[in-house]
């Protein structure tokens, strides 16, 4: 990973509060996406210590990783799969195949469904999101990947905010550790 991209990524983050009527900060990850350099550097960074298991495809969640999966999905060389939520508005059309989660860091059991046709056996596949908490949602997505009959390798993310025994367990690999970034 290039040497400073931890300091950036927590130089660039905001917690806002979101204004009357609420009690929590939210995260505010925007800042990553409009500096040119952590942009450049995020997709080879994520990747880096997946290669080696030769992902064949890259598969991230609605919808931080509609953004963050193609940065990973071209510095590997490989495709990209989106898994949709409800919530979207426009469910894509055709099989897909669902899963629901446990809930996740807001409580929510959370649909995720991905197109059949995109993901099957043989594929061999690096999970990419910007945040985790519980895991909750990776359950989700692991279990739409063992339906399909395709081999998870693993997730990428950036933040990592779960208890060192959910990373282990769904082989979690990240930037930075959400306790590192500015309260
Ligand atoms: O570890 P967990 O408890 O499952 O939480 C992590 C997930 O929740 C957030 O997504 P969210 O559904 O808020 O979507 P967003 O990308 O639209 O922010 C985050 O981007 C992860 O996908
Ligand atoms: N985007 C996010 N995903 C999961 N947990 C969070 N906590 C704060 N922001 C979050």
């Amino acid at each position: 990973m290039p040497a400073d991209l931890t300091e950036r990524l927590a130089a660039l983050f905001q917690w806002i509060d979101p204004g009357p009527g609420t009690s929590h900060l939210v995260s505010d990850i925007s800042g990553w996406w409009r500096d040119p350099t952590v942009l450049a550097e995020l997709g080879p960074a994520l990747v880096a210590p997946h290669r080696a298991a030769r992902p064949t495809v890259v598969l991230a969640p609605a919808v931080t990783g509609l953004l963050l999966g193609p940065l990973a999905a071209t510095a590997l060389g490989v495709g990209f799969v989106a898994a949709h939520k409800p919530g979207d508005g426009r469910l894509p059309a055709g099989a897909l195949t669902w899963a629901q989660s446990p809930p996740d860091y807001r409580g929510r059991r959370v649909d995720l469904a991905v197109r059949d046709r995109h993901l099957g056996p043989g594929d061999r596949v690096l999970v990419v999101d910007d945040w985790v908490r519980t895991g909750a949602q990776l359950h989700a997505l692991y279990e739409i990947c063992a339906t399909r009959g395709a081999e998870v390798l693993g997730t990428a993310v950036v933040a990592v905010d779960c208890p060192p025994e959910v990373a282990a367990d769904l082989r979690i690999t990240g930037l930075i550790n959400a306790a590192d970034l500015p309260g």
